[in-house]
């Protein structure tokens, strides 16, 4: 890595000072009276802005986005403006994560909303006095990939870092090159930006693993934080992609974090093989699907459950049973699918109801002290 930096404590009075007060070039420039936060579409003066924060000794924590931010990400930047004096957020929709037939071309895009968002966020974290939100960095394609176009087929041209059989399991399993797209493209963010401290959401839970593991494996000097799920009301797992769902399919969409729910219920109940955990989230499934199946099509929404989970935290392998000192992840995908009928006046999402969903949740089943 360029720079190092080991990451201070919460941002100290004397680092607030320093913020407003320092004098080097780039992070003079774009002092407090510059507006916030500073937009980079370009790498080189994100490194500059960044070296000045070094010199004057601020940390940096980076929130990875593919934009269309909601509350989810936002709570990954608040955490990581308790930890920093600097938040930096990327909005970069990453091509190399798409396979060839997946939804690249529909991915939501708003990019004004979320500056919007950002600003409004960083006021408030002006008025309680915690690190702010002081760069975004959206990158265009040719930024982040400058030798070759981006390859999203099997095996792919292009430099790119693999982690197997982990990147191939379970979200990997069906999307065969999303975690080869998140790892490159993160080791590209973490390289530009230089960040302290990186901030990825439980939601996309065996991204965060991967993480992990490319920090420990090419030596990154920076610590992974997991941010909690932020959820609906009644559990559903934010996401950018819920915009497409219209209402109901958002109402059946609930299925898959209820039986994530009833399986962490037999963990907390005693169980530990997997058959005793598992049936009653699969057997809820089921139920939910039969009850759709057996509605009109102006009424129902189906789905395909891609699979149910029960892994060991360190390398998503399936268990058999959990070895209570290391507890395990429960975790799932469910595709819904599109209506089959619209009905009148229905709310119907973005693409009306016609775009497949991939919705994903998981548990963590923590050890047994
Ligand atoms: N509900 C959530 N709670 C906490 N973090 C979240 C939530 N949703 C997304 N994140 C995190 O925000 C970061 C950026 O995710 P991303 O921009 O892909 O949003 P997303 O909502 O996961 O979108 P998608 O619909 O594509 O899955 C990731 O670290 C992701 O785990
Ligand atoms: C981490 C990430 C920004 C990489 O493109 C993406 O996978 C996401 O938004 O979770
Ligand atoms: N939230 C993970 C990014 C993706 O699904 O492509």
């Amino acid at each position: 890595m360029l720079l190092r930096l080991r990451p201070t404590a919460k941002p100290s009075i004397a680092n607030h000072v320093r913020r407003h007060f320092c004098t080097t070039g780039a992070l003079h420039n774009a002092g407090s009276f510059a507006p916030k936060p500073q937009v980079f579409h370009h790498v080189a003066p994100l490194r500059e802005y960044r070296k000045d924060l070094l010199f004057n000794k601020r940390t940096v924590g980076l929130v990875p986005t593919m934009g269309a931010l909601h509350e989810g990400h936002l709570s990954l930047v608040r955490q990581a403006a308790v930890e920093n004096t600097d938040v930096f957020v990327t909005i970069y929709v990453n091509p190399t994560q798409f396979g060839l037939n997946e939804d690249l071309g529909s991915y939501p895009k708003t990019w004004e909303a979320d500056m919007r968002l950002l600003a409004t966020l960083d006021r408030e974290l002006a008025s309680v006095g915690s690190g702010r939100v002081s760069a975004v960095f959206a990158p265009s394609t040719k930024t982040m990939y400058p030798a070759l176009p981006p390859d999203s087929s099997v095996p792919g041209v292009g430099s790119f870092i693999e982690m197997r059989p982990l990147g191939q399991l379970l979200e990997g399993a069906s999307r065969p090159v999303f975690f080869r797209g998140v790892a490159t493209v993160c080791m590209k963010l973490f390289n530009i930006c230089a960040p302290d401290r990186v901030y990825f959401g439980q939601k996309d839970i065996q991204q965060t693993v991967i993480i992990k593991r490319l920090v420990k494996d090419f030596h990154l000097d920076m610590d992974v934080r997991i941010g909690a799920t932020a959820r609906e009301p009644d559990g559903l797992a934010l996401s950018s992609r819920n915009v497409y769902l219209g209402t109901r399919r958002r109402n059946v969409g609930i299925v898959l974090s209820q039986s994530l729910r009833k399986a962490e219920a037999q963990y907390k109940a005693g169980k530990r093989k997997r058959g005793d955990i598992l049936w009653q989230a699969n057997a809820h499934a089921d139920n939910v699907l039969m009850q759709q199946d057996s509605l009109e099509p102006s009424k129902r929404a189906t789905f395909e459950v891609d699979y149910i989970s029960l892994a060991d935290p360190d390398t998503m392998e399936e268990v058999d049973e959990v070895d209570e000192t290391r507890g395990a992840i429960l975790s799932g995908a469910v595709k819904m699918l599109p209506l089959e009928q619209p009905s009148e006046g229905e709310e119907l999402g973005v693409g009306d109801g016609q775009i497949p969903v991939r919705l994903i949740d998981n548990i963590v089943l923590d050890p047994v002290s």
